[in-house]
């Protein structure tokens, strides 16, 4: 029997179709252009397990946090796309861009990752582009992801779903920064698990960045402590901002912040919400400062969120004003809260310079934001100005214990003043929101209910960041975030830092315009916790480390008894 195929056994249909007209399969016209596309669901086809990027995570101490929870992250459970600037070679062989993906820093690896890192590192390979990661920890074993693929996920996912069990996702994140990687989380959750999503069929190709949608969260709220005040009337919140800015109009982006006034720029961090860039001004030349740029009012989606309104930016310019302002206050005074130099309102197209500067910043670091080159002549800006505050907690060097708890005593007494003042919490002290920064001066002082206090530097100085989840009350308006409905925050897990969000809610009994101290104390706890086992020391083997590090040990073991920063504060400084 002759078992060889018949001569035309390879043509598909298609080719047949071109039988009868060879002089077409003769130029082979269509045949010539196809190309493998890479763009298709790259973040199936291209998903790597093996690649995790720990770029971030640098540190001997969150190294030690990723080893001890590695096993929380199933890896395999992850979207990653190239990203065609890492890559030596292109490999995308088609016209379209590749699609680009985050990475999400507050995730963790398993014990094969791991060792795969480790390995990475040594060679020093390149990145492999960011990634998102995801662990879905409801999924049974034996429904459990099999391989990396995301079509494997989301088939688990429906069939799940079909036998009308609810699919949900843990977040483990990484101490301190959590806003960026919790909104990437969600994006990527709601779409997989439709939880908020009404799109409950997500095909592969729909789980890809660009196409994930922010959920518009607008839990900013003011609200009068005095019902029948004036204030009840309808705000005005562009005036009120522009008041605030002690403007009449919005300024020229491009000529308020020109490059000429502007000396040694750089883009020094970034936020959900804006981007942070460092400089000289030009006539303080003994001064740095620092510009947190952030777009407002438009409708365009920046870096995947709505942006803010006049009405949610306002509370954030008033909490930075008020705080920063008790560096003069008489009776209640500190210099502990961030030094806000102006506040200004902008409009237009983004500076070429910042531009610039974001994309040298982007080249080095790989920015998770959008390029700034998206706005448009119209978009708005919120400009603060601050003063340039130093190293983040996570990342300074402490030269021992006692310098350590002495600048816990800043921070305690920094969040008294503020107490006393304006009843503040803040809501969100992780320990990437403590400055840090070297000082000539041998003591800071403080003023609480007109009493005299000063705390001794050794050698540095603390100023306190970010009011995004903080509350105040001013002139009888209480401004807060109402986080009663932000179910996700309070499920994290991975560091101390996602059980204080949980001990804050209790603490509140989920009423977020209420006033309770006690926040404070639970975060004073945590940095306490952090200091203790957290952050590097350059000398631990002194006697005067060994002394401070069992003060702050004994200081642990009572803190969470105080109802108040200011009982913590009269406590610390009576044994001092
Ligand atoms: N005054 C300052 N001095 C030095 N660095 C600063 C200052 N303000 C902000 N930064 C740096 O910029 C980063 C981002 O700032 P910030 O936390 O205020 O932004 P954010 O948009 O509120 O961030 P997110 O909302 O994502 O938590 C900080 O982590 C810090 O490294």
């Amino acid at each position: 029997m002759d078992h060889t195929l018949p001569e035309d056994a390879w043509k598909d249909s298609f080719d047949r179709l071109l039988d009868p007209i060879p002089k077409l399969r003769e130029l082979n016209v269509i045949k010539k252009k196809v190309r493998l596309s890479f763009n298709m669901d790259s973040s199936v086809e291209n998903s790597n397990p093996n690649v995790l990027n720990i770029n971030d995570c640098s540190l001997p101490n969150v190294r030690n946090n990723l080893t001890a929870a590695g096993d929380k992250l199933n890896i395999k459970n992850s979207i990653s796309t190239p990203c065609a600037k890492n890559l030596s070679v292109n490999i995308f062989h088609c016209a379209l861009s590749p699609i680009i993906g985050m990475k999400l820093d507050g995730l963790l690896p398993t014990e094969d990752h791991r060792a795969d890192i480790i390995d990475r590192e040594k060679l020093d390979q390149p990145r492999g582009g960011k990634q998102v990661c995801f662990n879905v920890n409801t999924i049974d074993s034996e429904t459990s992801m099999e391989s990396s693929s995301i079509l494997q996920s989301v088939h688990a996912l429906k069939a799940r779903r079909a036998s009308n069990k609810q699919a949900r996702s843990s977040l483990v994140l990484l101490p301190g920064k959590w806003r960026k990687s919790l909104h990437t989380w969600q994006r990527t959750t709601q779409n997989i698990s439709g939880r908020k999503s009404s799109n409950l069929c997500v095909e592969p190709r729909d789980i890809t960045l660009k196409n994930l949608r922010a959920v518009p969260r607008n839990s900013r709220k003011s609200l009068h402590t005095n019902r029948n005040s004036e204030h009840d009337l309808e705000i005005n919140f562009e005036a009120e901002v522009l008041k605030y800015c002690g403007q009449s109009s919005p300024l020229k982006f491009s000529t308020a912040y020109t490059a000429t006034k502007m000396l040694d720029a750089c883009k020094i961090g970034e936020g959900v919400y804006g981007e942070v860039f460092k400089y000289t001004p030009k006539n303080k030349t003994k001064m740095n400062l620092v510009l947190k740029v952030l777009p407002i009012e438009g409708t365009a989606l920046v870096n995947e969120e709505v942006q803010k309104t006049y009405e949610q930016i306002l509370p954030e310019i008033i909490i930075s004003r008020e705080m920063s302002a008790l560096r003069i206050n008489e009776t209640n005074s500190t210099s502990g809260f961030v030094d806000i130099y102006n506040v200004s309102l902008v409009k237009g197209k983004y500076p070429k310079h910042l531009i610039g500067l974001w994309e040298d910043y982007d080249e080095e670091k790989e920015s998770e934001n959008d390029n700034p080159t998206m706005f448009t002549d119209s978009q708005l800006f919120i400009v603060l100005e601050l003063k340039f505050a130093g190293t983040d907690m996570s990342k300074f060097v402490f030269l021992n214990a006692e310098q350590a708890y002495f600048a816990l005593q800043q921070v305690v007494l920094t969040l008294a003043v503020g107490e006393e003042a304006f009843q503040f919490e803040h809501r969100d002290l992780h320990w990437g929101n403590i400055l840090i920064e070297k000082t000539k001066k041998k003591f800071i002082d403080f003023k609480l209910r007109g009493k005299q206090l000063s705390v001794e530097t050794k050698g540095i100085q603390i100023t306190i960041i970010d009011y995004t989840l903080s509350r105040i009350t001013v002139s009888e308006c209480c401004h807060y975030n109402d986080l009663s409905q932000d179910d996700d925050l309070f499920v994290a897990t991975g560091d101390y830092q996602y059980e204080v969000y949980r001990m804050m809610r209790e603490e509140l009994k989920n009423n977020w315009s209420s006033y309770s101290p006690k926040t404070n104390v639970q975060w004073l706890s945590y940095i306490n916790s952090k200091l203790i086992n957290g952050v590097n020391y350059k000398s631990i083997t002194t006697k005067a480390h060994k002394n401070y590090f069992e003060k702050l040990k004994d200081f642990n073991k009572i803190i969470l008894n105080f109802a108040s920063a200011v009982e913590c504060g009269q406590y610390l400084h009576s044994i001092n």
